[in-house]
């Protein structure tokens, strides 16, 4: 499996990345989702705890927000110490939060701070779970918007998030170069517009952007009703391979092959939708 990231031998430090994010109690999404594909995509995770969700497989019951302070206090703690070489946000929950975690990557370097960039930062812009629950303040939407969108290296929407943020329906292609455009605008420096939603299309296709390159990246679709957690396993599989010094294209070819691996060897859990799982990577090569 040529196409997999390198991985530190023993007692060596690894490669390190950093999620700021929410927790999901029953395990598929949120920081386990990303702490799972980052430790099998064999990066050292860290974590910045945004909100606890009271969450399983048929939906979210509650959430308990982190003080905003506590959340910028995590990041700092691990970027000053351990150091990071790319960072992804989830579920923020909050405009407090949002504003804390903007001007602690500021501080840091993390993202486009308007000083040059010196970490990559993805962000996700998670803002409701796959069953409709809310994950995002609807006061909180402006903030998203216009503070920490303009600060991603690369913004990963899917196609709900797509139209809160840009009113754009996407069905096509064209739709979706549309929105992928007004991303742009609003500051992001690549724009990933996600796929996965178009149900009725044979193939899953995402389309990625600086406004000069477009890159198409397109799978067969799997046949799964068990697709939790995919986005923030697309999203985490791109921060490691850009903490790995991985272009931005280059990154996400990476995660998109990544992602539809843990499609196929996703498992059912619960009563409502399981988690896509990174555990094919633990089986014997070639089986
Ligand atoms: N059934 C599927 N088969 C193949 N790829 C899929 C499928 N569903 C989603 N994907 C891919 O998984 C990633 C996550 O997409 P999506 O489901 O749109 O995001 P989210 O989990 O944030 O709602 C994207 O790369 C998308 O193309
Ligand atoms: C705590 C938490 N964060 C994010 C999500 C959403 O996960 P994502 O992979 O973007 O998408 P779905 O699994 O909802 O399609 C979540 N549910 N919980």
């Amino acid at each position: 499996m040529d196409w997999l990231l390198p991985v530190s031998r023993p007692g060596e430090t690894p490669v390190r990345a950093l999620t700021i994010a929410g927790s999901d109690s029953g395990g598929g999404a949120g920081i386990q989702a990303d702490m799972r594909t980052m430790s099998l995509c064999g990066v050292h995770g860290c974590v910045a705890v945004a909100a606890v969700t009271v969450q399983n497989s048929v939906g979210v019951t509650g959430v308990h927000e982190i003080p905003p302070e506590t959340v910028a206090a995590q990041i700092r703690s691990v970027v000053t110490d351990i150091g990071v070489g790319a960072a992804k946000t989830g579920m923020l929950s909050s405009a407090p939060i949002i504003e804390a975690v903007v001007a602690e990557c500021a501080d840091l370097g993390i993202g486009n701070t308007g000083r040059g960039q010196k970490i990559p930062l993805v962000v996700d812009p998670v803002a409701a779970s796959m069953h409709g629950d809310p994950l995002l303040r609807s006061d909180a939407l402006d903030a998203l918007r216009d503070l920490l969108i303009p600060q991603a290296t690369i913004v990963t929407p899917n196609l709900d998030e797509v139209r809160l943020l840009t009113g754009i329906n996407v069905v096509d292609s064209e739709t979706q170069a549309h929105a992928a455009e007004k991303l742009l605008e609003l500051g992001a420096e690549w724009a990933l517009i996600k796929g996965g939603h178009l149900r009725s299309s044979a193939e899953s296709r995402d389309l990625l952007t600086n406004g000069t390159e477009r890159h198409e990246l397109t799978s067969y679709r799997v046949q799964t009703g068990n697709d939790h957690g995919g986005g923030d396993t697309l999203a985490a599989a791109t921060a490691c391979a850009l903490a790995h010094g991985y272009s931005v294209p280059g990154a996400v070819t990476f995660a998109k092959r990544w992602v539809t691996k843990c499609l196929e060897s996703a498992y059912p859990l619960g009563a409502g939708h399981g988690p896509v799982s990174p555990l094919w990577r633990l089986l014997p090569l070639g089986s």
